[in-house]
């Protein structure tokens, strides 16, 4: 599997709190990656740097398959992402990436569908086109028939799946997930993480999870364990 993103030296201070200290990481292709560590240990920080919503002080962040701002590329095929404009950054941002948070951050006025579609409507596809393309991720991820649904109406679990669906209907390279599991009971974490892990692997998307809970953080590929914003562990995973 070849690498999609890396980050390379990361470092980020926030006055005299270093969250991350020279934390290298590289991502591959269809590979997911659980962040785990206690609270405070640079876990966040470091998917958000990943993610280009963070800048780090130090270290790079490079991206397959996009062209660096200025300058020669740091190898072929490869863009640094930190160092980007805020426009570029949010665009690539949208076109590369998805995102699921703890709380599914869905949009309440909308019904389901078009939570999903909106990063299609962002691209600029038109809205029937965009709803039409949402449509086709309900049966597999369980919600069939919700279509409709406003995210109010929806259980923890189901707004968790259209999360995902949102996350994914752009065809992203990465998908970064805060917590996804956070707000769900055992039973649910469980559904919504193997869902999440199938849906991008079945994608070809790659995904960084951080997860307080060994039992989510077990259906990803690879556990990095960070502590104090450094890497202080790195292991396979046991149920994927
Ligand atoms: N915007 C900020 N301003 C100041 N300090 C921050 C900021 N964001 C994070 N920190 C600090 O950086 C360190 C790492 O924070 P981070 O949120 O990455 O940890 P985490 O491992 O995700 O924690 P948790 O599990 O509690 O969410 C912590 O000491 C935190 O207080």
């Amino acid at each position: 599997m070849s690498t999609v993103l890396a980050g390379h030296g990361l470092v980020k201070k926030y006055g005299s709190t270093t969250a991350l200290a020279g934390v290298n990481v590289e991502v591959r292709e269809r590979d997911s990656l659980a962040i785990m560590g206690p609270s405070g240990s640079g876990k966040s920080t470091l998917l958000h740097t990943l993610a280009g919503i963070i800048r780090p002080d130090d270290g790079q962040v490079l991206l397959r398959g996009e062209r660096s701002e200025m300058g020669v590329p740091p190898a072929e095929g490869w863009g640094r992402i930190d160092n980007l404009g805020e426009n570029r950054l949010s665009a690539l941002r949208r076109k590369r990436f998805g995102f699921v948070f703890q709380f599914g951050q869905l949009l309440p006025e909308l019904p389901a569908e078009e939570n999903v579609a909106l990063p299609l409507m962002l691209e600029g596809l038109p809205r029937g086109e965009a709803v039409a393309r949402a449509r086709h991720w309900f049966a597999p991820l369980g919600l069939e028939g919700l279509e409709q649904r406003r995210p109010g109406q929806l259980s923890g679990g189901q707004a968790q799946r259209v999360a995902i669906a949102r996350a994914l209907v752009a065809a992203p390279d990465v998908v970064f997930a805060d917590e996804p599991t956070g707000a769900l009971d055992q039973r649910t974490s469980t559904e919504v993480v193997q869902l999440l892990t199938f849906a991008t692997r079945e994608t070809g998307a790659a995904l960084v999870m951080v997860t307080h809970d060994a039992d989510v953080a077990a259906h990803c590929d690879r556990v990095l364990q960070v502590r104090d914003g450094r890497i202080s562990g790195h292991s396979q995973s046991t149920l994927a």
